[in-house]
């Protein structure tokens, strides 16, 4: 390994004022250059007359990269400015430090201090203050967009520094963004951006003073601190949203994959993952002592002589834990088989296939991940796959036929046989909430259904990730198929995260907060999260099942009363949809938002 400075001057790109000419300062650390170059001397100090691209291809193993390019302004003022922005895939942090000027304090002994000024802004200063603001964030994207295909054409480099001659602006993209960057080079919506960084909708913060006096001896008047930040997800001006196709309940800012994080040989987990403390779930060295979810025999539901202490079994499930688990539920086992073995083959598809099935921007429905509301949100260690099945009028057709063949055959019978299994379900359930029947048929007969895959791939550090997050499902039903045999699900009972073994060709099912409002709070939607180990990967497909879109949702009319009071209030379905979709997932803070008490 060897250090090496050279001085490169060139042209790049062809569009772009403030790129078409530079020269570029590069600081490289390499670690072995191209045998089949020439080698070059330490310290030789060269101009030449290339693109980056061009002068790199040279270079195996470039770890480092610090460019620096010339200021194309003119500086005539006295003013100061200083700005560091951070990329990964797309912009995500800018801060700006400005001063009408900067002197020297005929006082070298002060401390930092504020002068405790009236706060006056003039026109000028604030016209000032808008423009550092537009051209830093210009100079930042052009740098960003000027290292996209570098980073991605030379993989080893694990930091990247552009700056200018007078040190003014700093772009810096550190190994987790560069990783972030690669993997999201091959999608497409990548390749688009390679044409240009866009900047996104943004949050900024600025704080000023009219004197500052620094420590170091110097004094900063209109001293400036700017943040920019995109703005999250759910900030963004609806007025500005494309219309949607069907109906589009939500989006999720665009994550990379864990799947293929996974397979690069970090011995850390990425930071964006870490969540740092979880607590454990109960643990004890006799397994009878651990409480464990209840399981409902649906055959003898439907058998006259144990169907009402079976119900009364369902019905206390129901009630005590939000879970159960069901055997006996009627979809065959060879069904069973055939989905897991297509389930577990979609997830090992090449990215670059799997890239084509990738979100959109406007859309949470694809590979990806849900609920990601802004670029600092901690992340979940798994890969999901998002589609609404039923009603067929919500599906997205062009989404659901770029599926494997296979996989969309046997996720069309396996959708069906859970619709009519989660029929029976809500039959019984409506018998032991003593609701009227015809009033549950009328709400989920035509429901909406939506498929979520989850893969959830070893971990570096187990203890410090969450496959997911805890959470209440926002449906009326879910009907979980737990692939493997792998353990991770968990669910809070009392305080306490207990496991829920998987049964050999049982499935879990939970009541999600739909049906905590419709039983008016009698049936409870309980948190559960998935946890995740650090040598088998889980895989599990979780079946939504909610009531139809034109219903509107509140506790079922059939059993609210004098007596049983509503205690969630009403609203269309459709809207509570796209509030839930529009939120960071929180355990069930959704269903607290709906009670009552919280009406405005
Ligand atoms: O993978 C699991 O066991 C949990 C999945 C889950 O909770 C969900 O998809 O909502
Ligand atoms: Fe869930």
């Amino acid at each position: 390994m060897f250090e090496m400075m050279r001085f490169f001057r060139g042209q790049y790109g062809s569009g772009s004022t403030l790129l078409d000419k530079f020269s570029l300062y590069m600081t490289l650390s390499i670690i072995s250059p191209n045998k089949t170059k020439s080698r070059l001397n330490n310290n030789t100090r060269n101009i030449l007359h290339y693109q980056p691209e061009e002068a790199l291809k040279n270079f195996d193993h470039v770890k480092s990269l610090n460019l620096e390019i010339p200021s194309s302004e003119e500086k005539n003022d006295k003013s100061f400015l200083k700005w560091t922005a951070e990329f990964g895939t797309s912009f995500k942090s800018c801060v700006i430090i400005g001063a009408n000027s900067i002197s020297k304090n005929d006082n070298e002994n002060s401390q930092s201090r504020i002068e405790s000024q009236p706060l006056i802004l003039s026109d000028e200063e604030l016209k000032l203050r808008i423009v550092w603001m537009i051209s830093s964030l210009m100079a930042a994207s052009s740098r960003h967009y000027m290292l996209k295909r570098i980073v991605v054409d030379f993989p080893t480099i694990s930091n990247v520094v552009v700056s200018d001659e007078e040190k003014r602006g700093k772009v810096y993209m550190g190994a987790e963004q560069l990783s972030e960057l690669r993997l999201n080079s091959v999608n497409d919506e990548f390749k688009l951006s390679l044409e240009r960084s866009v900047i996104p909708d943004l949050r900024m913060k600025v704080w000023y003073v009219p004197k500052l006096e620094l420590g170091c001896g110097l004094v900063m008047s209109g001293a400036t601190l700017v943040v920019i930040r995109p703005m999250p997800a759910m900030e963004v001006d609806p007025a500005v949203e494309s219309e949607p196709e069907i109906v589009n309940f939500g989006k999720s800012i665009i994550v990379p994959s864990v799947q293929e994080l996974a397979k690069l040989p970090l011995l850390h987990l990425p930071p964006r993952y870490c969540h740092c403390f979880q607590q454990s779930p109960i643990n004890s060295n006799d397994p009878l002592s651990i409480p464990s979810i209840p399981i409902i025999d649906l055959h003898r539901l439907g058998t006259t002589e144990f169907t009402d202490s079976e119900v009364q079994r369902l019905h206390s499930a129901c009630r005590e834990w939000g879970f159960f688990q069901v055997i006996n539920h009627g979809i065959s086992t060879s069904l069973l088989d055939k989905f897991r073995t297509e389930v577990e083959n979609f997830f090992k598809l090449p990215y670059e296939e799997k890239k084509r099935l990738w979100q959109h921007p406007d859309n949470h429905e694809g590979f990806g991940q849900l609920f990601v509301v802004s670029e600092e949100q901690k992340l979940d260690w798994s890969d999901m796959f998002y589609i609404t099945t039923l009603p067929l009028n919500l599906r997205k057709t062009q989404l659901f036929e770029k599926l494997p063949i296979e996989l969309r055959d046997t996720m069309e019978a396996y959708s069906m046989e859970v619709k009519k299994l989660a029929m029976v379900i809500l039959d019984h359930m409506a018998k032991a909430l003593k609701m009227d029947g015809e009033e549950m048929r009328d709400l989920f007969g035509e429901g909406v259904q939506s498929i979520r895959m989850n893969y959830y791939p070893p971990c570096p550090e187990p203890d410090l990730a969450i496959g997911f997050t805890p959470h209440s499902d926002a449906d009326a039903l879910t009907i979980l198929f737990q692939l493997n045999d792998t353990e991770g699900l968990q669910i809070r009972k009392d305080g306490n995260w207990v496991s829920v073994t998987p049964l050999p060709n049982a499935l879990v099912v939970n009541i999600g907060d739909v049906m905590e409002i419709v039983s008016n709070g009698t049936y409870k939607s309980i948190e559960h999260r998935a946890t995740v180990n650090s040598s088998k990967e889980r895989l599990s497909v979780a079946t939504f099942y909610s009531s139809k879109l034109d219903s509107e949702l509140g506790p079922a009319l059939s059993i609210i009363g004098p007596e049983n009071p509503a205690i969630f209030r009403r609203v269309p379905i459709e809207n509570y949809f796209k509030e839930f979709f529009a939120r960071k997932l929180s355990g069930k803070s959704y269903l607290d938002f709906m009670k009552v008490k919280n009406k405005q």
